[in-house]
């Protein structure tokens, strides 16, 4: 369950209506779980009042939840991307709190909880994704203890100096603990996590575990690292393609085959230090240190929000940035930034990363970046390109040979641009392949089986020990927590389901 379907629905020029891929790395990644596992996913398409049933598409079963235009400005466009998306991403842009957009957020959590309700099958596992479903757990579990249900958050979840600023920060904690696991992007987000329980709930926890009251005992709830990952394979495949090399080949030459392409690849969102990376790249310019013709910068910038102020602000800034690099620096032959503000298919996608000697994500805060581990997979086969990477993203954990930057530290990111422009290829190489391993390693698919295995662990009840316990920690001066507390140093709480 998600709060999008993979499916938009749009209706075409000529008043047909037609299925497109959705925008972002949530649906990227959970596709191919879904198309091997079986089983309806819930979630909304895309569009208001749409009144849809539910259907197959593509080996899926769909099941789609309405959205009235209200809800989509309250719970979608409000409280989960104008309060939750910039709270959640240390305030980068200022949260808006506002009550009516919470009633909503409820509400439309307690549909999609319905909806969940009515299709589960007895005993059935229900994987709830993401920021914008945070109560649903709970609704879930309130209705049929039978399931067995897990969250996985795909965006950060902040220090609790920041999250504490969020009026109904216990409900969601409440909501989230209603889960059997609790996946998060990096160890450090659950680690916030689990402060966050420990400071505003009497419950105990030992390392990745929150004990919870249940009847008279306790269950235990794992919150845990699981870093999303991507269909390996199936990019690198792609990658190898003819089509897809000739297609790289021929983005060189449209771009009048400067000696670098460098490749920005990001919704167009202010996490993504879109602003940052164009400031370096301007300056570069402006001291001479990369010159136009040499050096070409091509930024697809997916549409995203674009209702919401913030994103259309952020739209305007980086468009008038453009438009002056390319006004000051560009020739009648060559401009150094190509911009597309457009989606592309999987396939240009591939070309472009075939065809970027550098590719930079310099994210501000971002849960994983899967564009980051896709570069990689496209470039197994050559092992070439230099990936310059946020330490701000959640990729960062585990591409550790990247070239690591802080995206705020302009002067540091205008040295590592300079110096993966001029990367010998040893090195491109030896980065590169340590890379390759790591995103070989922990596929999409390795990242669905590891989540779902700890989720039925949990469930029956299995030590988990070697799931990532460590000492009991309760915060200072926190009473024990009634009931939990005597379980906490033990692995099987009266409470939890065999
Ligand atoms: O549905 P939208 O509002 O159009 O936004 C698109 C998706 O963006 C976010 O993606 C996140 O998930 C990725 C995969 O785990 C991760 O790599 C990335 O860092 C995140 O930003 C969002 O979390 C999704 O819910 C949205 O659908
Ligand atoms: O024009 C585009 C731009 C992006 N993507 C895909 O969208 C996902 C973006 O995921 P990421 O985790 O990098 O960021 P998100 O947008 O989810 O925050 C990746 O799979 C990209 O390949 C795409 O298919 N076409």
């Amino acid at each position: 369950m998600s709060n999008r379907l993979p499916v938009d629905r749009t209706v075409g020029p000529d008043g047909e209506p037609t299925w497109s891929p959705s925008p972002g790395g949530l649906v990227t990644a959970l596709e191919p779980v879904m198309r091997s596992a079986g089983g309806a996913w819930v979630g909304w398409g895309g569009q208001p009042d749409l009144g849809l049933e539910p259907f197959e598409h593509d080996g899926i079963r769909i099941i789609p939840i309405d959205l009235s235009e209200t809800d989509i400005e309250r719970y979608y466009e409000g409280f989960s991307n104008d309060t939750l998306w910039p709270l959640y991403h240390d305030v980068i842009a200022p949260p808006s709190y506002h009550r009516v957009w919470w009633d909503s957020y409820v509400g439309v959590n307690r549909r999609f909880a319905d909806a969940a309700i009515a299709a589960a099958a007895p005993d059935a596992t229900v994987w709830v994704q993401d920021y914008q479903l945070q109560l649903v757990p709970r609704m879930l579990r309130e209705a049929r203890p039978d399931l067995t249900i897990g969250f996985f958050n795909h965006i950060p979840f902040p220090a609790y100096g920041i999250y504490s600023q969020l009026p109904w920060r216990t409900q969601i904690i409440e909501g989230l603990l209603g889960a059997d696991v609790i996946g998060f992007q990096r160890v450090a987000d659950a680690g916030n996590f689990t402060r966050a329980v420990r400071r505003l709930l009497p419950y105990s926890t030992k390392g990745a575990i929150v004990n919870v009251p249940d009847g008279d005992g306790a269950r235990q709830v794992l919150a845990k690292a699981f870093p999303i990952s991507i269909d390996t394979a199936g990019f690198e495949e792609l990658a190898q393609r003819p089509e897809v090399q000739a297609r790289a080949a021929q983005i060189r030459h449209d771009l009048g085959n400067p000696a670098k392409i460098m490749l920005g690849v990001d919704r167009l969102d202010y996490t993504k230090g879109i602003r940052h990376r164009l400031k370096a790249f301007g300056e570069l310019l402006a001291d001479g240190r990369a010159d136009v013709g040499d050096v070409t910068l091509v930024q697809v910038a997916s549409p995203s929000r674009e209702r919401v102020e913030t994103y259309r602000q952020l739209r305007d800034e980086v468009e008038l940035t453009v438009g002056r690099i390319n006004g000051d620096y560009g020739t009648i032959s060559h401009q150094p930034i190509s911009y597309l503000h457009h989606g592309f298919p999987r396939e240009e996608m591939a070309a472009l990363y075939l065809a970027a000697d550098v590719m930079l994500v310099t994210a501000l805060r971002d849960g994983m970046n899967l564009v980051a581990k896709e570069y990689v997979a496209a470039r197994s086969g050559d092992l070439d390109g230099v990936l310059v990477l946020s330490e701000f993203a959640g990729a960062a954990d585990e591409l550790r040979t990247a070239v690591l930057i802080n995206p705020h530290d302009i002067a540091g990111l205008k040295d590592a641009i300079s110096g993966a422009l001029d990367m010998p290829r040893e090195e491109r190489r030896r980065r590169m392949r340590a890379m390759r391993k790591r995103v070989r390693e922990n596929d999409v698919e390795h990242w669905s089986q590891t989540f779902l295995d700890a989720l039925r662990r949990v469930r029956r009840g299995d030590d988990l020990s070697a799931l990532g316990a460590a000492p009991a920690r309760r915060s200072a001066g926190q009473a024990p927590a009634p009931r939990a507390a005597a379980g906490a140093a033990s692995t099987t709480p009266g409470g939890a389901r065999g």
